[in-house]
């Protein structure tokens, strides 16, 4: 059974790899992911300058997956470079960089630094973080997202894509896709971010679970699988000559079949990697080979993207 994916003008090991913002803000749980059965690594969306971020608490697990607000907090685009700079690029695991600037200039200024070193590493630029209170979801804004990827088209010579948020209507759909499409470079986009802005209630408190912005926080796990499937399913038809990464409610071989089967080219684990740690990925990808061997796949190219309709 061949879990390996070929894409970007690479060959990596598996499919399976974390969402940006989980296990990966500090250089060790990188290293950690790195060393694990996962195929890639992404960093914590880095700002140009280190953030504590939001109040605590501003994680909590729920029975069917994860809130969260945590307010970007990382350790600065700098020391993202820096780990870029160090990673063992021969392990044959790409290292992508996560960027979430705090306006337009911050994520050009960083591509363009990105730039300058001619590093292996392929920027996934975040338009989704829900969290930062004031800033609103640049994904969400269509006419500012068109300006932001020629800004980044002129600031990065190279592939990148971005992490987008979910959309729930087809016509936002084809308005993303609109603009996606005008971008060769843009090689891949990450769907879906947390589904922003949930309310998590505890009925025993009678209080919200998470302190920032009175308990609104995005939200991940079982909560947003099948939103996650329709928005890979959806751009996997709508970009044609782009990858999609499917990520969103997945927690064993059953829910990455199901994302590549609606087209993902490789997979990310979030609220699954946060509670089980590096060890999710054999597990997963056990379980993925498990499911090929029965259903007679011996390739991910056999069924990427046969999701069936009726
Ligand atoms: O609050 C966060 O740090 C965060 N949380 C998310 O659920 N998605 C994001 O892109 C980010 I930047």
């Amino acid at each position: 059974i061949d879990l390996s994916v070929t894409w970007l003008g690479q060959t990596m090991p598996g499919c399976l790899y974390n969402a940006s913002g989980v296990w990966c803000r500090e250089a060790d749980e990188l290293e950690a992911v790195l060393a694990s059965a996962a195929a890639a690594v992404i960093s914590k969306s880095a700002t140009l300058l280190p953030r504590d971020g939001n109040p605590e608490p501003r994680y909590c697990r729920t029975p069917l997956g994860s809130i969260n607000s945590m307010g970007l907090p990382n350790r600065g685009f700098d020391y993202y470079l820096d780990y870029a700079r160090r990673y063992r690029y021969g392990s044959g695991k790409p290292l992508f960089l996560s960027l979430s600037g705090l306006s337009l200039d911050d994520n050009c200024e960083m591509l363009r630094r990105l730039a300058e070193e001619g590093l292996p590493a392929v920027p996934e630029v975040n338009l989704s973080c829900p969290n930062v209170p004031g800033k609103p979801q640049l994904g969400y804004d269509f006419a500012a997202t068109a300006e932001a990827l020629d800004a980044f088209d002129a600031a990065y010579s190279g592939l990148y894509g971005v992490k987008l948020p979910p959309y729930f209507d087809p016509a936002h759909f084809a308005a993303m896709a609109e603009i996606l499409n005008r971008h060769p470079r843009l090689a891949f986009v990450t769907c879906i971010n947390s589904i922003g802005n949930g309310l998590v209630v505890d009925i025993d408190s009678e209080a919200v679970v998470i302190k920032p912005k009175d308990g609104l926080g995005g939200l991940g796990g079982d909560y947003v699988l099948p939103t996650a499937l329709a928005n890979v399913r959806e751009f996997y038809r709508l970009l044609p000559g782009k990858d999609v990464v499917g990520c969103g409610g997945v927690k064993s071989g059953r829910e990455a079949f199901m994302h590549i089967l609606a087209g993902a080219r490789a997979v990310q684990v979030g609220t699954c990697l946060y509670h089980e740690g590096p060890g999710a990925f054999s597990r997963i990808a056990d379980e993925l080979a498990m499911l090929m061997r029965v259903k007679g796949y011996r390739s991910l190219d056999a069924f990427r993207g046969r999701l069936r309709t009726l």
